[in-house]
């Protein structure tokens, strides 16, 4: 073995082939070499990407099967499986197993390996709090977890205390008041709803820390050093899609072994002086607050439980009167309609992140933030009053299975900025080719009654007539939910109810809020036709209702960290655009 502080080489064997073995900066890279010493092919291995350096030949899947040869090592890496398909951003683990000339070789083939690994990964994480949803989505999170996560934890040498959660909110409640010290990062195993636990719990343990209320509209906030995971596991895990790129167990686990670190705008929700929720994906009005309100009723379908619903509801054509006041962010640095893509390493982001943590160094992240702000005038607010099929605001694209690239699709992960979209009252057809352009990459934003902001900040409010004293419809509202229960048991698990408060609340309050409550068919078609158009919907809050119609929102830039990278750009970044036939001209090549 040569060895000097650069490089390290030496010749190794894979299986019965030959190959120059070398470790110099940023690289482990071996090369197959032919009889006459001549080099074919070079695989290369990011250090950083390295999961595991394993003495002997080392198996984990589908058992961990360990064959201490005293000459072999075993190398586990992050490998892009999915370049080129409709997979593109999907990882699996790598494994190659190396046979040494002697067993000293190998043992210094291994520390070289193992002191590289710590030098070019100092981030990542050694313990972890990990909460396991048994109920989100397909109910497969133990499952999950168990087989294809922690099998990979171990290897990393990562410690996890698991939580398999009994209620809703155990979770959040867990991160709030619980002993911390020790864990590098909180994971759910879980959907949206799950990850919007961990992202209250998070954010609230480090306002509780920084003596901070968290109820002032206009506050500025802490950002968040615990970092959070998602192994999804849920119904439509729009977190984890839009900050990895794919759904897969395996490629989120592998990010966070390998400490990757996202950050992420948050949008706080208020209602007068008081904070309602935290939103990162969806905060809708209207069609897909009506979609969420229904669908709450069809939990048992799992995640089929949103196209029904979206079908029962786009069928009752409704809309909404309301006021949308927003706070326009600088049009000089993007715009929702530029064309272009967030990806991993995104330079709008970048630039972002100096603008809202000007010359700032980790310890003086949040006092440099809070002087931007007092020092920053807040710029004109505009307004817009109509009636709707819906209002969205999304800090990120919301791309999802279902929309790949999302309600937004040049939305940005951390610029501090959000958008929002308003789609006016018009015809069903009209309405549906707005729905269908999310499953397209056709622009769902060139269509005549759609507009879309990129802001800072917004507020909703119902027209003078419409306006009803909310506090007493909440006490009409508990009383609905008493009769709910009796009325849908089916909803309560294990003795506790599946809905959170804010649902629960809600609950059979259709005939005071635009929701198609209906208990069957029947009566859903009876209500098309017969009933009152409904005067207020709900608010989707990330999968939540809100218990309140008049609100203010707020985005928070960069507020929490996850272990993600964002989209990695392989060529496919708008979805449809290995297929030129599908593309329709989306696909520019600045946007690549
Ligand atoms: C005609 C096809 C139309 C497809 C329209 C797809 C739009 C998809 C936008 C998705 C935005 C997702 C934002 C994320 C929200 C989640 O936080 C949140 C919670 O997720 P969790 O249960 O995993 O915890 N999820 C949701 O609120 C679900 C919203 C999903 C709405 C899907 C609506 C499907 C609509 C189908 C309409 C079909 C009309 C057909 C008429 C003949
Ligand atoms: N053990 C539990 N019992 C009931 N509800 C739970 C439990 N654990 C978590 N929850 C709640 O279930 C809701 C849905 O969970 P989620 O994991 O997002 O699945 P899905 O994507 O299918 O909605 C979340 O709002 C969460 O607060
Ligand atoms: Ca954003």
């Amino acid at each position: 073995m040569e060895i000097n502080t650069l490089r390290v080489e030496s010749s190794l064997w894979i299986g019965n082939k030959r190959y120059r073995a070398a470790l110099s900066g940023w690289y482990f890279s071996w090369t197959e070499l032919d009889k006459k010493n001549r080099e074919k092919k070079t695989v290369s291995v990011r250090v950083a990407e390295v999961i595991g350096v394993e003495d002997g030949r080392v198996e984990i899947q589908p058992q961990k099967k360990v064959e201490d040869t005293e000459r072999d090592f075993t190398l586990f890496y992050v490998k892009r499986s999915g370049r080129g398909s409709s997979q593109g951003g999907l990882w699996s683990l790598g494994r190659t197993q190396f046979t040494c000339p002697s067993r000293d070789l190998r043992d210094q083939w291994v520390t070289q390996l193992r002191t590289a690994l710590k030098t070019h990964s100092p981030s990542r994480p050694h313990r972890l709090l990990v909460f396991i949803n048994p109920f989100g989505g397909k109910k497969r999170g133990k499952q999950i977890y168990h087989s294809l996560v922690a099998p990979l934890f171990e290897l990393a040498g990562i410690s996890s205390h698991v939580v398999v959660t009994e209620r809703a909110n155990q979770a959040r409640d867990h991160i709030l008041k619980k002993d911390l010290t020790g864990f590098d990062g909180v994971v759910c195993v879980g959907g949206d709803g799950m990850f919007s636990e961990l992202l209250h719990g998070v954010i609230g343990r480090t306002q509780q820390e920084a003596g901070l209320s968290e109820h002032d509209p206009s506050g500025v906030l802490k950002p968040c050093d615990l970092h959070i995971g998602i192994i999804p596991a849920g119904s439509t895990d729009c977190v984890c899609f839009a900050t990895v790129g794919v759904n897969d167990p395996v490629t989120s686990a592998l990010h966070i072994i390998i400490g990757d670190s996202q950050p992420l705008d948050v949008c706080a929700v208020h209602h007068k002086s008081s904070l309602v929720r935290y939103s990162v994906s969806l905060v809708g009005y209207g069609f897909y607050g009506d979609v969420l309100a229904e669908s709450e009723r069809h939990r048992w379908m799992g995640p089929l439980r949103y196209d029904y619903s979206g079908c029962m509801v786009y069928l009752c054509n409704q809309s909404y009167q309301g006021t949308v006041q927003f706070l326009p962010a600088d049009p000089g640095l993007s715009s929702p309609r530029d064309k272009t893509r967030c990806l991993s390493g995104c330079r709008v982001c970048s630039e972002s992140t100096e603008k809202l943590f000007p010359l700032s160094d980790s310890c003086s992240l949040y006092s440099d933030k809070l002087s931007q702000y007092s020092n920053q005038s807040e710029g004109e607010w505009m307004s817009v009053a109509g009636r709707f099929k819906c209002i969205s605001l999304t800090c990120m694209s919301s791309s999802c299975p279902k929309s790949p690239l999302g309600l937004s699709p040049s939305a940005h992960l951390a610029d501090g900025t959000g958008d929002l979209i308003l789609v006016r009252d018009t015809n069903p057809l009209s309405f549906l080719t707005y729905l269908h352009r999310h499953t397209t990459s056709q622009d769902q934003f060139d269509l005549p009654f759609v507009e879309v902001h990129r802001v800072k900040a917004i507020k909703f409010s119902l027209p003078p007539g419409e306006q009803y004293d909310e506090d007493e419809d909440e006490e009409k509202m508990d009383h609905n939910a008493e009769v709910e229960a009796m009325e849908h048991p089916d909803t309560v698990q294990g003795g506790h109810d599946y809905r959170s408060s804010s649902q629960q609340h809600l609950a059979g309050t259709g005939k005071e809020r635009g929701t198609p409550i209906k208990s069957s068919m029947r009566d859903f078609l009876c209500g098309v036709c017969c009933s009152k158009p409904p005067a207020v919907s709900v608010w989707n809050c990330d999968g939540e209702i809100l218990p309140h119609i008049e609100i203010s929102c707020r985005v928070h830039g960069q507020l929490v960290r996850l272990f993600a990278r964002g989209i990695e750009d392989d060529g496919r970044a708008w979805g449809l655009c290995e297929d030129s036939r599908n593309c329709k001209g989306r696909c520019t090549p600045h946007s690549r």
